[in-house]
């Protein structure tokens, strides 16, 4: 009986101790299970959201909330703001190690220009494009045994002699575009239309013919011309002058839409935090016929350089285009080793794709985004249009256009400056990525070898807001040797559209008083203030001067032909789109033409 009551006491007391024990037990190992996969910050004192420290998802929720608005990489700029800090840790994706978010300029620049033996390519570039381009050298760390290899066969292609040789087909396109907006403003009568699609449009032909000699009547601007003059005449409907007019618009050809398609794919590698799995099964699936294409079109431009290189008639075999300087780079190798050219190497494949793809976004987004500024700094405008005629004031006696030469040659120092300020406002590429290859030191602060490293040079400290009051003494010797490189922008105007702070006067240069009196004696000075546009050093762009030219001859003859004029504030935001690049959410233009 005592034993019966013994049993009978033991159970109700197993069960009431049992359960709460095996829950404590497992809220420890839920617990020590959490606190295992959350972030581990870097130890030191680089400040950090303690909130996202303490959840398994880091930063990501709040990088989603931006993704929604569209601008994901707004978030770097508001990170540090809120933080007040011009250098944090960022906790991007779930179980990956935290990155390294700098606004700061000078910390910037002499990371990417300075301390390139202690920082390189990030591995991250190699997730973002290994799937897409894998043998393409921006695909690759400096230390990569292929990387010298690539960047041979692509050396010719920033030579002047090379760039002499595209300009004249961007300023063959240049002038399809005033033709084909002329034709739009007409129609327009006074009405906005948008600008997106046809920049778009002009900066893939620009690519494509430095890129594979694609002819000027293959261009998709001039198709799009041809294609609109068949159109009925618009009908407008509503008498507001401020309703855009909305144009039709012909198709790309299947394969130059796959050449854009695959260049879009690049977005899962930035936001996604597995990349190249992510990438690899979409791409063996959804964007398999894309790819194919893709391949295909290349295929075909490699065929027909051989034929152009081959051809008896000179005017054909000569060299025109990246995709003639690569093969003849690639036939003059297998020369010297002894061996067959390998007409389809995947690195020529790869370097050929890797050129249009960075070549087209990044350019056609840039020009958006100076049609912006154009409209919206009508004073600015009027006086690059008064510097233009001053210097190319021939044509502008003539009522000609300026010819490519006159564009490209003469001095112009208010072109130069309205360029760069549109290039320093521009958002068309905010972000610089690059990993420490050692254990490094940053702004005071140690780092550890392999953490990467986010430059965001839109972000307090950067090229379009002041910063932070940072002791001389945190900053490397190398920063605080170049300290007087690169001058600083007045903290009242920084986010001002002023192209005039790119200018500087010459001393003792008298002013007679006549009309172009104002850009007399006014020196562009490119080093004026922070401007991280490009990236810089070693891994800077690559296509940074055909950008250049690509922009200063398009801009030229945009203004030279057209007043831009205001459009309705409905059709104006600065609000950018995450594509591969951040393009402007709207795009409008309202022309009026002066020719
Ligand atoms: C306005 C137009 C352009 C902008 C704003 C731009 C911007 C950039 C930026 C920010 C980088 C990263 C630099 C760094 O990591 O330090 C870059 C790299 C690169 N850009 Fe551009 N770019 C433009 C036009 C072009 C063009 C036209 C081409 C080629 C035709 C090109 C080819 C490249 C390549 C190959 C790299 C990688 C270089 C390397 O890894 O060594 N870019 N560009």
């Amino acid at each position: 009986m005592a034993e019966a009551n013994e049993n009978e006491l033991f159970v109700p007391w197993s069960i009431s101790t049992s359960v709460p024990i095996t829950l404590a037990v497992i809220w420890v190992l839920l617990y020590y299970l959490y606190i295992r996969h959350c972030p581990k910050p870097i130890p030191g004192n680089i400040p950090y959201n303690k909130s996202s420290a303490n959840r398994i998802l880091g930063d990501t929720p709040e990088i989603k909330q931006y993704q929604k608005t569209g601008d994901f990489r707004r978030f770097f700029r508001d990170h540090n703001a809120k933080l007040n800090t011009p250098i944090s840790q960022v906790f991007m994706f779930p179980y990956s190690k935290p990155f390294i978010l700098i606004t700061d300029f000078r910390e910037g620049y002499d990371i990417l220009s300075r301390r390139h033996r202690e920082f390189d390519r990030s591995k991250r570039n190699a997730d973002i494009f290994g799937t897409i381009v894998p043998n393409f050298h921006l695909a690759m760390q400096t230390q990569d045994p292929r990387f010298k290899g690539n960047k041979e066969l692509v050396r010719d292609l920033m030579t002047p002699t090379f760039l002499n040789e595209a300009t004249v087909h961007i300023y063959d396109i240049a002038t399809v575009l005033v033709d084909m907006w002329a034709y739009k403003s007409t129609q327009a009568a006074g009405r906005p239309f948008p600008a997106y699609e046809d920049l778009h449009c002009v900066a893939l032909d620009i690519i494509l013919a430095a890129a594979f000699g694609i002819p000027l009547e293959q261009s998709a601007t001039h198709k799009q011309f041809e294609f609109l003059q068949l159109q009925p005449p618009i009908i407008r409907s509503s008498k507001s002058k401020d309703d855009p007019v909305i144009y039709s618009q012909i198709p790309l050809s299947e394969s130059l839409m796959a050449l854009i398609k695959v260049t879009g794919t690049v977005v899962v590698g930035y936001k996604s935090p597995f990349p190249r799995l992510h990438h690899w099964i979409l791409k063996n699936t959804i964007w398999r016929k894309d790819f194919a294409q893709k391949e295909a079109f290349i295929t075909d431009q490699i065929n027909k350089s051989v034929e152009r290189l081959t051809s008896e008639n000179t005017q054909e075999s000569r060299m025109r285009c990246a995709m003639d300087m690569m093969l003849l780079r690639e036939i003059g190798y297998a020369k010297k080793e002894g061996r067959k050219p390998n007409i389809n190497a995947p690195r020529m494949r790869d370097e050929l794709f890797g050129y249009v793809a960075t070549g087209h976004d990044t350019s056609s987004t840039t020009l958006s985004w100076i049609t912006k500024f154009l409209t919206d700094n009508e004073s600015s405008q009027a006086k690059l249009r008064h510097q233009l005629h001053s210097a190319f004031a021939e044509a502008h006696a003539e009522k000609r256009q300026p010819t490519v030469m006159e564009i490209i040659e003469k001095p112009a120092p208010f072109l130069d400056a309205f360029l760069e300020e549109c290039l320093r406002l521009a958002k068309t590429l905010p972000t610089i990525l690059r990993e420490a290859l050692t254990d490094v030191t940053i702004l005071g602060h140690s780092v550890p070898k392999g953490t990467g490293i986010i430059i965001y040079n839109h972000g307090p400290g950067g090229q379009l807001e002041s910063g932070f009051d940072i002791p001389e003494s945190a900053r490397s010797d190398t920063s605080q040797d170049s300290k007087h490189r690169v001058g600083e922008w007045n903290t009242d105007d920084i986010s001002c559209f002023r192209p005039e702070r790119w200018l500087q006067r010459m001393t003792g240069v008298q002013y007679d008083g006549e009309r172009d009196a104002e850009f007399e004696g006014a020196n562009y000075n490119a080093n004026s203030g922070p401007f991280l546009t490009f990236g810089g050093g070693p891994r800077g762009c690559f296509g940074k001067k055909l950008a250049y030219m690509e922009l200063r001859i398009v801009l030229a003859m945009l203004v030279w032909n057209f007043e831009f004029q205001p459009c309705p504030a409905e059709l104006s935001s600065y609000e950018g789109i995450d594509m591969a690049t951040v393009v402007p959410k709207q795009c409008y233009v309202r022309l009026k033409q002066l020719l």
